[in-house]
């Protein structure tokens, strides 16, 4: 080999390694601009938005690409036949519809890449593959009986959860105790196997202070049944006895706190959670580092092997994440607040060198079942979407028994007519009116103000003041009247059986009512009759209740202030270290 020849090899070779550092450096810069970006959530888009939206990215995918897009087809065509068919009728079809098409409704994947892919390529593919993902939910669409309720649509806070998802072993899904199901995504853990089938995905059933100790045990029996990891927590509870101060608000009951020795039914404390927490997430970094031992011995490649273990933490916004974060890690590190969508980018905290916490931003996956309102109700959309508040307060109105609404705003609720089912709950106008008649509040029109009072039933619904829970599926009426300790259920009961029974005059005159009283009740239903209830709260009440009533938390700002490191990555890294006081594996008793 000549002089000029080795010249030009050694040239080739420090080209390609400066290449490469070159490439990797573009990468930190790239992940780093992405974490500078403010990152906004967007759930809301309009077909108009989305039309042109996804036209402009057809467009610039078609420029990266050299080659045609195919054409989106929208269904503009909102109008349909359905009104012919009877709702109840509907609401089967779009059952059977939506059992059909559960498995097309996915979270987005992240295409397939390697290290040496350019930040180019990498952000084409993704983006490429987001399209087609969005695509495929804009075609579920064009099936008249799937309705899609608001889901994130920022591929940018996607992205986040791929890295979470990519890098943790465990992956602790959190979820409001009131309705673990609603807040559970099935197909996420799917998602996660198929990145690595090691992983594991646990449910953290948070905000389990609201959640009366045999409704907990009645979740167990079927979060085992279905072979689901799970574990009860509440981040404020562990947060309060880190901080030496006991819950103190009068609708916490204390029956929920019950002592129980079956793990499966207490409340996690912070401590026995980080070891559940490391035992579980260990046991897996000790499958992948056998199998990686294996694979170096048996070829020339050599595996990765790390001891310590990685947890993410996932889930829809406002469930609890940061506040459980904040309570392992022992200090405020990310914000709270009850606005969802805070969090706007993943963090990582090293708690010991066995353990480390990732926090993902809150996500609304795509899901047919629940309305927009539901999704306020539940705390995931912001309150400030809310355009129709009486929609979003009859969901309270379905969901809490008429006697506690009743009792906890020391309010009367008009009582169903005479003509109409004795059980129905009320609705949200009677709410309404009455909370504001009770508290004096009129908007400058001199009508009640809705608005307002809306606004603040919700945030004592999803705060945990106005109590509600679902039971598990396949859970009858009987069981659910046995953990809802209110003459009003009971009532509720009766009334139904009342309907069911044939004989009996008074059932009958409650279903073919006459016309007279018909005309009568109709007459009298007016603003005054909401207005009734205010005399019987006395001024002393009025000015009591004021004083329930939380103050809106103010939006804290976010810690990243805080980060002092990077991973390999780019991405910032808060270093925590900080022992748990039991790290051993915990016993199951
Ligand atoms: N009752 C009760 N409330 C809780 C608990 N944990 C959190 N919260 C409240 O739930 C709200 C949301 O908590 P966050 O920790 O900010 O929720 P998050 O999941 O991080 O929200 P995003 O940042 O939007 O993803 C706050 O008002 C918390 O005080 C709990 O264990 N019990």
């Amino acid at each position: 080999m000549g002089k000029s020849e080795k010249t030009s090899l050694g040239r080739s070779l420090v080209k390609h390694h400066n290449h490469m550092i070159q490439e990797s450096k573009d990468k930190g810069k790239y992940y780093k601009n992405l974490q500078k970006k403010v990152l906004e959530s967007v759930t809301e888009v309009s077909d108009i938005d989305a039309i042109i939206e996804q036209a402009e990215e057809a467009e610039r995918l078609y420029t990266i690409n050299h080659s045609s897009s195919t054409p989106l087809s929208i269904n503009l065509d909102t109008n349909s036949s359905s009104s012919v068919i009877a709702a109840e009728e509907w609401r089967e079809q779009q059952k059977i519809e939506e059992a059909l098409h559960a498995s097309s409704l996915q979270v987005p994947r992240r295409p397939p890449w390697t290290p040496e892919m350019s930040v180019e390529e990498l952000d084409a593919n993704e983006k490429q593959a987001f399209l087609n993902w969005r695509r495929m939910l804009v075609s579920l669409e064009e099936n008249e009986k799937l309705v899609l309720t608001p889901f994130e649509k920022n591929l940018d806070i996607w992205r986040q959860l791929w890295r979470v998802l990519e890098r943790s072993d465990l992956i602790v899904m959190v979820v409001d105790a009131r309705d673990p199901l609603f807040y559970r995504c099935p197909d996420l853990e799917a998602y996660a196997r198929e990145i690595d089938e090691h992983k594991k995905i646990m449910l953290l059933v948070n905000k389990a202070d609201l959640l009366p100790t045999d409704v907990r045990e009645k979740w167990a029996e079927y979060f085992r049944l279905n072979n689901i990891l799970f574990v009860f927590w509440s981040a404020i509870a562990a947060t309060a006895t880190l901080e030496g101060k006991v819950l103190k608000e009068q609708w916490r009951q204390p029956d929920n706190f019950q002592k129980t020795d079956d793990p499966d039914i207490m409340i996690y404390g912070r401590d026995e959670l980080l070891s559940r927490l490391e035992f579980e997430a260990q046991e897996i970094v000790k499958v992948r580092n056998s199998r990686a031992a294996s694979v170096s011995s048996q070829s020339s490649t050599v595996e990765y092997q790390r001891d310590q273990a990685v947890v993410g933490f996932v889930g829809y916004p406002n469930v609890g994440k940061s506040s459980t974060i904040n309570a392992l890690v022992g200090q405020k590190r990310t914000g709270v607040t009850s606005t969802p969508g805070k969090t706007k980018h993943f963090q990582t905290l090293i708690i010991s060198e066995e353990l480390m916490l990732c926090d993902c931003p809150g996500l609304v996956f795509p899901s047919f079942s629940s309305s927009r309102y539901e999704m306020i109700a539940s705390g995931v959309l912001p309150i400030d979407r809310m355009t129709e508040h009486r929609e979003a307060i009859q969901v309270v109105a379905d969901k809490v028994p008429r006697r506690v609404i009743e009792s906890v705003y020391n309010i009367s609720l008009p009582k169903p007519k005479t003509y109409e089912r004795q059980s129905r709950p009320p609705h949200a106008a009677e709410l309404l009116r009455s909370y504001c008649a009770s508290r004096g509040y009129v908007a400058s029109s001199g009508l009640p103000d809705e608005t307002k009072a809306a606004r603040l039933i919700l945030k004592d619904y999803i705060g945990g003041k106005l109590p509600h829970y679902a039971m598990p599926p396949g859970m009858t009426q009987g069981d659910e009247a046995d953990i809802e300790d209110t003459e009003e259920l009971e009532d509720i009961l009766e009334g139904s059986e009342s309907e069911d029974s044939t004989v009996g005059d008074e059932t009958e005159s409650e279903q073919v009512p006459g016309i007279d009283a018909v005309l009568d009740d109709l007459s009298s239903f007016d603003l005054a009759n909401g207005l009734k209830s205010s005399k019987k709260v006395t001024a002393k009440k009025q000015t009591a209740s004021h004083k329930q009533h939380k103050k809106p938390q103010r939006k804290k700002d976010r810690t990243w202030r805080v980060q002092n490191t990077e991973d390999g990555d780019g991405m910032p890294m808060v270093k925590v270290f900080q022992k748990p006081a039991n790290t051993g594996p915990l016993m199951m008793r």
